[in-house]
């Protein structure tokens, strides 16, 4: 694996609330009170459609249905720039060392650029990995094509957890039409042997491909899961590991210390979350094949281009990032909703509460000051039409309002009749009825109206169309973290509760309650009565 000169950005940027923009925003928000009403608005004007919504590469957004209106993007977008957001997203993309804690660059763009392409102000080393990256890539793929023609691996197994399990596992189910027929693909991410063992009943070691992913290899749910594949591989008469064990990692070394020498390697500067493009996605790759693969990565350098290059008031990433402190900061909602409609991007919300949450669910800013203003929302959500079914009553009568964010897709990929036209009516019937409410006289069946929602329309559900709807994910949280000087890029707050059960696994054995807080204690007893 190559190392990169590190290069760090060295002009610190305005913190949001210190900028001209932000109090601008606030006495902007208190003009607008809560007295502005979506209804009302499309009345007073005829092209708040047009204005408020975009076609981006492989991606229609209408964000005309938001409480906010031009002139709040014309503010934000001067915060934007007062913050820096586009010295920033170039820091990015020529490889400089934005993630500070880690002293690391954040190279995920380098995963899908074109070989041989140079960008302008790419730092010294950036070619030299792009040449890594696509050695790395044909290997990868080749080897893909290999499974895919291997009729004796009947199954195979991604066993990984958080960004080394949510993005192949999202992107297998979205592009399920792609998928050529025959082969099995399980995903076992936790713990709990429950789930392997439930997966492992169904197999047959002589039939099996395990891939083992892990960004670090020490990732103990993963190194469990890891250990006990292996076993019972060898139990079930297994010899040939490497035929039958893949490791996707950064840690080759790692790998080969618990005996896997077929590897498939990826760098320091691919954070977890932002790893589906690497190594990661190699059973993405065996499931749709090289080609479409490349289509994905295709579809995502699209949208990198589209953020690098679009003026600010008509780059998508950059106005969702900017809807998102819009509504955290200066309207105070809390929580984003958000419903695929359709069932292959059922674990998309998973896969986005990663992103978003680990990303921006940060405290302090670049100098590990405490931050006095919100950052992440809470992001939660099911496919459309379910979530109607269940918690949609809470969007559209409770008492707090909570942005909507619907993706449909033009063309279905089945021909059954009439579910698709019942579906897409379904998803913007929602928006609809969010929007505009209905007056009744009994308080119960009153629906307000004027609750927001997000419209991202895909024409199909392709390769090409998911690589460029997740880059734009990516690329979006990058805004809002830009603009919050937070480091979207490092994830501390996931270690204190892996050194506490480093503690805590030994005394459920041993039973030593010394020092524990009475609650835990007292827990950790009756886990052993039992
Ligand atoms: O890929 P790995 O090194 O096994 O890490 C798997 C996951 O676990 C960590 O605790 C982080 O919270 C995630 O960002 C990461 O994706």
């Amino acid at each position: 694996m190559g190392f990169r000169t590190i290069s760090t950005v060295t002009t610190m940027p305005t913190r949001c609330d210190q900028t001209v923009a932000w109090p601008l925003l606030h006495a902007h928000r208190s003009r607008l009170g809560d007295a502005f009403d979506l209804r009302t608005a499309f009345a007073s004007d005829p092209h708040r459609f047009d204005a408020l919504s975009q076609q981006a590469p492989l991606c229609f957004a209408d964000l005309s249905k938001n409480l906010w209106t031009a002139e709040t993007e014309t503010l934000l977008q001067r915060l934007a720039e007062e913050c820096g957001v586009p010295q920033q997203r170039d820091a990015m993309l020529r490889g400089a060392a934005i993630n500070q804690t880690e002293q690391r660059a954040v190279l995920h763009t380098l995963l899908r650029r074109p070989r041989g392409l140079a960008l302008p102000g790419d730092l010294p080393g950036v070619a030299a990995d792009l040449e890594r990256v696509h050695d790395t890539l044909d290997a990868m793929l080749a080897y893909a094509e290999r499974v895919r023609a291997d009729a004796a691996i009947t199954d195979v197994v991604h066993i990984g957890i958080g960004g080394s399990d949510l993005g192949p596992q999202m992107a297998v189910l979205a592009l399920e039409a792609q998928r050529a027929p025959g082969r099995r693909l399980h995903f076992v991410s936790n713990v709990d042997g429950h789930e392997l063992a439930a997966v492992l009943a169904g197999l047959q070691a002589q039939h099996t491909l395990f891939l083992i992913a892990s960004k670090t290899f020490t990732t103990v749910e993963t190194m469990t899961n890891a250990r006990s594949a292996l076993a019972w591989f060898q139990a079930q008469g297994g010899q040939d590991v490497a035929r039958h064990f893949a490791a996707l990692t950064t840690n080759i070394e790692g790998a080969a210390a618990l005996g896997i020498t077929t590897t498939f390697g990826f760098w320091d500067w691919v954070g977890g979350r932002y790893s589906l493009w690497s190594a990661i996605g190699l059973p993405l790759a065996i499931a749709i094949g090289a080609a479409a693969f490349r289509e994905m990565l295709a579809g995502a350098f699209a949208m990198d281009e589209h953020f690098r290059l679009a003026p600010l008031a008509r780059n998508l990433p950059v106005r969702l990032g900017l809807l998102d402190v819009w509504y955290r900061n200066f309207m105070g909602f809390g929580s984003r909703c958000i419903a695929p409609y359709h069932a292959g991007l059922r674990r998309l919300p998973a896969y986005l509460q990663q992103l978003e949450m680990e990303s921006n669910g940060k405290r302090v800013d670049m100098a590990g000051q405490p931050v006095p203003y919100s950052t992440a929302p809470v992001l939660w959500g099911e496919p459309g039409t379910n979530g109607q079914h269940a918690f949609f009553q809470m969007l559209h009568q409770g008492t707090d309002i909570v942005p909507l964010e619907i993706m449909a897709v033009r063309r279905a990929t089945h021909a059954l009749p009439g579910h698709h036209a019942q579906l897409l009516a379904n998803a913007l019937a929602q928006a609809q009825a969010l929007m505009l409410g209905r007056t009744q006289a009994d308080g119960h069946r009153h629906f307000p109206g004027n609750r927001p929602s997000t419209f991202l329309l895909l024409d199909a559900l392709t390769p090409g169309a998911l690589g460029a709807l997740v880059a734009l994910y990516e690329h979006r949280v990058f805004v809002s973290g830009a603009v919050w000087g937070i480091n979207s890029f490092d994830q501390w707050g996931v270690e204190l509760g892996k050194v506490l059960a480093r503690d805590l696994e030994p005394r459920l054995a041993s039973g030593d309650v010394a020092g524990l807080d009475p609650s835990t204690a007292g827990l950790l007893q009756r886990m052993r009565a039992a």
